[in-house]
């Protein structure tokens, strides 16, 4: 198999290496195609490589039939439409260590460029005129930066203004008093922030609640003669707001790396002399864009032969050591969903998951989907994957529970899937044996000791001589071959079930017939 790889916007050639090495992959770099030409080769990709251009709309990821994994070589990800993904069961990774102190650098050159007016006043000397008076600045010394979200580009560039002698007052809902006292910088409400701060620095993501949080009622919170700066994304800044505030001297000046829409090149705020900007720079540079390639080409490469991504955007991360210590429990987890799925006829509402033993001190999430993979893939087929899998449960109305018990039976380990329909409930559980592999060990209450693996036949029937050997001649009629039997019973003469293992997938004729047989009650083939 090899997979086919799109990169749709300019990545570094260095930092594609691990893909150009990788075997089984052929890369296609195509960074000109309009979002049309896109859409109509889309299909053609099992992976998709973008930076911050290409949009991925739902409807280019609903035409990508083929697409498993969409690599963002950097950190913003609003250009992707994430829910559309996760529902069409596609990955989404960036890498968001890569450009940091790139951001970082070009969020410290546009501060002291604001302060100093320096592209200001080159234009003007560009422009053959020697004007000293115009371009008076201030020192950043003693000055407070206010830094609006305090994660991986905001701590950097608070560190880099200590190195100024600023102050620096910081909120981030994720920020303690304890956490800034150790960082040597001030803590404050975002209101605080605004209120103190001669310079303003915003690093949060795009987000719903971070559109625009930078507003009006912001800006009338700020010092006169504030100035402002964004290297984040547009769209955090309310830009009429910005252009009022400054256009009636509340901001004395600001810095913009991003826009709202972009590209943009006439805009209002760009006609203003107090206003300086650059193209969307922050992580232009060649060392950012070797990382941020690199990262994002591993992952990808990764991914697509099986392995687990490191910086996953629609999974939750896991880290390596509690991947090593679940890995080997995937096989029997996603086993004992199709199993219980093929028992389960009527429409599921309630999955119960139970991790007892061993499985109690891990994260099981991983888990956890990989269970419900198996519960839906037998009506929603190969569409269904560790991404999507909870989403589309839950889109199906069906409440997935995961529980940690100390009940694990006398096994070391134990997990138990648990299914309630409006007819009741149905269980399975399965265990994995110390150099054995995985055992199913019950199912609803009767204790087995099956493989999970193969053709299965799964009778429920009336404990009664030559129940048993009925099943058998019938099977040996259809030439169906019997690998192994289990059986289990409630009571003597009370209801009671078979597990068959046989050598190939019973046919719908055969389990009619078997349905017909006296003392029998239900009949399923399953086929793990
Ligand atoms: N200009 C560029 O070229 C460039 C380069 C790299 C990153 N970026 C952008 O910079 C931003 C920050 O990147 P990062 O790597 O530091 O991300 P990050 O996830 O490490 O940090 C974001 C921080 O914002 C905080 N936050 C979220 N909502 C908030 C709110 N309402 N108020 C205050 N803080 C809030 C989060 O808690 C988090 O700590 C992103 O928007 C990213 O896309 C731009
Ligand atoms: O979010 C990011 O990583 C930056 O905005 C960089 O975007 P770019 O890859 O388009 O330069």
């Amino acid at each position: 198999m090899v997979y086919q790889i799109l990169v749709s916007d300019p990545l570094s050639e260095d930092g594609i290496q691990p893909l150009r090495k990788a075997d089984g992959v052929e890369i296609t770099i195509q960074t000109a195609l309009t979002p049309e030409q896109l859409a109509e080769k889309i299909h053609e990709y099992d992976a998709l490589l973008v930076r911050s251009q290409t949009q991925v709309t739902r409807d280019l990821i609903s035409k990508a039939t083929n697409l498993k994994v969409i690599g963002r070589a950097g950190v913003g990800v609003d250009n992707i439409d994430l829910e559309a993904a996760t529902e069409f069961g596609v990955l989404v990774v960036n890498a968001p260590d890569g450009n940091t102190n790139s951001a970082a650098e070009h969020t410290m050159a546009m501060i002291m460029s604001l302060a100093r007016n320096i592209p200001q006043a080159f234009h003007a000397l560009k422009h053959n005129k020697w004007d000293r008076k115009s371009y008076v600045g201030v020192e950043l010394k003693n000055k407070t930066l206010g830094v609006v979200g305090l994660g991986r580009i905001g701590a950097e560039v608070a560190f880099r203004a200590k190195g100024q002698r600023m102050n620096v007052k910081a909120y981030d809902p994720f920020l303690t008093e304890e956490k800034a006292k150790k960082m040597g910088i001030g803590y404050g409400t975002l209101e605080e922030v605004l209120q103190s701060a001669d310079f303003i620095t915003v690093h949060t993501p795009l987000l719903k609640e971070t559109k625009h949080l930078i507003n009006q009622k912001a800006f009338e919170q700020m010092k006169d003669g504030v100035q402002i700066v964004n290297c984040a994304r547009g769209g955090i800044i309310d830009e009429e707001a910005l252009y009022q505030a400054i256009v009636t001297k509340k901001v004395a000046g600001a810095a913009l790396d991003v826009f709202e829409e972009e590209p943009i090149t006439d805009h209002k705020l760009l006609e203003l002399p107090e206003v300086i900007a650059t193209p969307h720079l922050g992580a232009s540079t060649k060392e950012a864009q070797e990382n941020v390639a690199i990262d994002v080409s591993k992952d990808v490469v990764t991914f697509l032969t099986g392995g687990l991504a490191r910086n996953p955007v629609n999974l939750p991360s896991v880290p390596k050591e509690v991947m090593n210590k679940i890995e080997p429990y995937f096989h029997l987890s996603e086993k004992l969903g199709i199993f219980l799925t093929n028992l389960t006829q009527e429409a599921m509402e309630e999955v119960n998951i139970y991790y007892a033993g061993d499985l109690t001190d891990v994260e099981v999430s991983p888990l956890t989907r990989n269970t419900v993979k198996g519960l839906l893939k037998r009506h929603l087929g190969d569409h269904v994957n560790d991404v999507n899998a909870t989403y589309l449960a839950e889109k199906k109305g069906i409440t997935i529970n995961e529980h940690k018990t100390s009940s694990s039976k006398g096994f070391t380990n134990l997990l138990t899937v648990e299914v309630r329909t409006n007819l009741g409930t149905r269980s399975v559980a399965g265990t994995l044996l110390n150099g054995l592999g995985a055992r199913l060990v019950k199912v609803d209450d009767y204790s087995v000791d099956v493989i999970p693996e193969g053709h299965m036949v799964f009778v429920r029937h009336k404990d009664q001589p030559g129940a048993i050997g009925r099943v058998g001649t019938l099977l040996a009629k259809e030439l169906v071959n019997i690998a192994t039997m289990q059986v289990g019973r409630s009571n003597v003469g009370g209801d009671a079930i078979m597990i068959l293992t046989v050598d190939k997938h019973l046919e719908k004729e055969g389990l009619e017939q078997l349905k017909q047989l006296s003392d029998i009650y239900g009949v399923t083939a399953i086929d793990l």
